[in-house]
């Protein structure tokens, strides 16, 4: 990232039109490159996402032995060290602003026979890793860590681990595959019990390198089992477009009156659909189109045009399922008629910002009313009127989330005035091409 802020004026320059696609998946493309690392050999990775975040997973990577670089097609190409073969980082390992690449790579390091020393960025460096040490250290792994269980910390590599039995205590996927990851280095078999279901991509892609794992359905959590110690086979894989991302221009097309536009090639994995099938409940007009598998995941084409919605009760089964897109829900709900209400979503003040408390205070300088509950929000949505706050271009706080600056972003095309984001620096973590993105839609004038 560059040194200073870069704050940036989002106003609409006309409806959302047109066909785009959004760059490859986040968390799959952390996996891709993780598990290509464990396989002995050449992968070849296509579509990969290329942001700060994704760059932080090559980085470590590359520091505990794996070779990664790319052909002249752009794919990425990782000659792994094997499972088990992880070399000793000569030097702390930068997880920048990514959470998933912090604790699905301390995950790997616990059953190796290394010391990792994780940092992070100011945003990173003040979330909770407790939920990451605790099951690591039952596998028999150590931790150095900072008070308040935060990074930096130190992993000191168990080997052998020793499998265990483990119920998730909060609904994770980066918990969930941080063990998984853990016990393909460790002797016979390590379960991980979910009581609410996440995202599956580690399950997917695992059984496609060929490990053995196991998914059971008991008493109506999903049981997953790795056996350790697990050979992976090199591999071969496309990664599709990021629902996650797709997000942002989905809610934009609906919001801006006169839009329509096609998504192409985006990922509609059932545990990461959540958003649009909340938008389809408020009447949101989202269709998807050519659904088809890739590499083991379903992608579709997602056709949206701007619909006038209406706000519901949230319900609260569904945030593991959307967990990353509340803050462009709550956008949406702003511009709906009615009263949106969300439960359930204490999670969301432990991501890259408090998106609770941050979508509260910005949406409330758009004028929007609201109220902030511990583990929601309640917005009573304009009917489609633009919104319009006490001055005339506010100015937004991002505190380096990503998320919230796209949300915020999206705001812009529908507030009276244009909104400022304080700095865009933080969309290069997951959605570098957003401006030009939204440029060549129409939705923005081009820089
Ligand atoms: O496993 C993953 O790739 C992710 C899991 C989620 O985090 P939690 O596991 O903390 O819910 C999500 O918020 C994050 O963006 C990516
Ligand atoms: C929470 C997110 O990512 P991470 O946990 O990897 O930082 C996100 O992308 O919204």
């Amino acid at each position: 990232m560059s040194e200073a802020p870069i704050p940036r004026t989002f106003t609409s320059a006309g409806p959302v039109r047109g066909h785009a696609r959004v760059p490859g998946d986040k968390s799959i493309s952390h996996r891709a490159l993780i598990l290509s690392a464990m396989a002995v050999g050449e992968s070849r990775i296509e579509g990969l996402l290329e942001s700060e975040d994704i760059i932080a997973t090559v980085a470590a990577l590359w520091a505990m032995g794996s070779e990664i670089g790319q052909d002249s097609n752009g794919n990425w190409v990782v000659n792994g060290v094997g499972v088990g073969g992880l070399l000793q980082p000569e030097t702390a390992l930068d997880m920048g602003n990514s959470g998933t690449s912090a604790r699905l790579l301390m995950g790997l390091a616990a059953s190796n026979a290394i010391t990792a020393t994780f940092i992070g960025d100011a945003s990173l460096s003040r979330r909770p890793m407790g939920r990451i040490i605790e099951p690591l250290s039952r596998m028999g792994a150590s931790f150095s860590v900072t008070p308040g269980e935060r990074l930096p910390l130190m992993v000191h590599g168990r080997v052998p681990a020793v499998p265990i039995e483990y119920r998730l205590p909060v609904a994770s996927a980066q918990v969930k595959s941080a063990i998984m990851l853990a016990a393909l280095n460790t002797p016979g078999v390590t379960r991980v019990m979910e009581p609410e279901r996440t995202r599956d991509h580690s399950e997917r892609m695992l059984a496609g390198f060929g490990a053995e794992v196991g998914i059971e359905e008991v008493d109506g959590e999903r049981v997953i089992s790795v056996t350790g110690e697990a050979e992976l086979n090199p591999h071969n894989m496309s990664i599709p477009g990021d629902p996650s991302s797709a997000a942002f221009p989905v809610v934009a097309a609906l919001l801006v009156p006169g839009s329509e536009v096609v998504i192409q090639h985006v990922g509609i994995n059932p545990t990461r659909t959540g958003l649009f099938e909340v938008l389809k409940q408020m009447d949101a007009d989202i269709t998807y189109e050519n659904e088809r598998d890739v590499g083991g995941e379903p992608v579709a084409d997602i056709r949206v045009r701007h619909s006038a919605l209406t706000g519901i009760e949230v319900s609260p089964e569904i945030a593991p399922r959307m967990i990353d897109e509340f803050p462009i829900l709550f956008v949406a709900a702003a511009l709906a008629k009615g009263e949106t209400v969300t439960t359930g979503l204490q999670e969301l003040r432990h991501k890259e910002s408090d998106r609770l408390a941050l979508m509260a205070e910005g949406l409330a300088q758009l004028g929007v009313r609201l109220k902030e509950h511990p583990d929601g929000l309640t917005i009573i949505g304009s009917d489609g009127e633009k919104l319009k706050g006490e001055y005339a271009t506010p100015q937004i706080a991002t505190a380096l989330d990503h998320r919230i600056a796209m949300s915020f972003a999206v705001a812009g095309l529908v507030s009276a005035h244009g909104v400022t984001i304080d700095d865009v620096r933080p969309m290069a973590t997951s959605f570098p091409s957003f401006p030009p993105m939204l440029a060549d839609l129409g939705a923005i004038a081009a820089e």
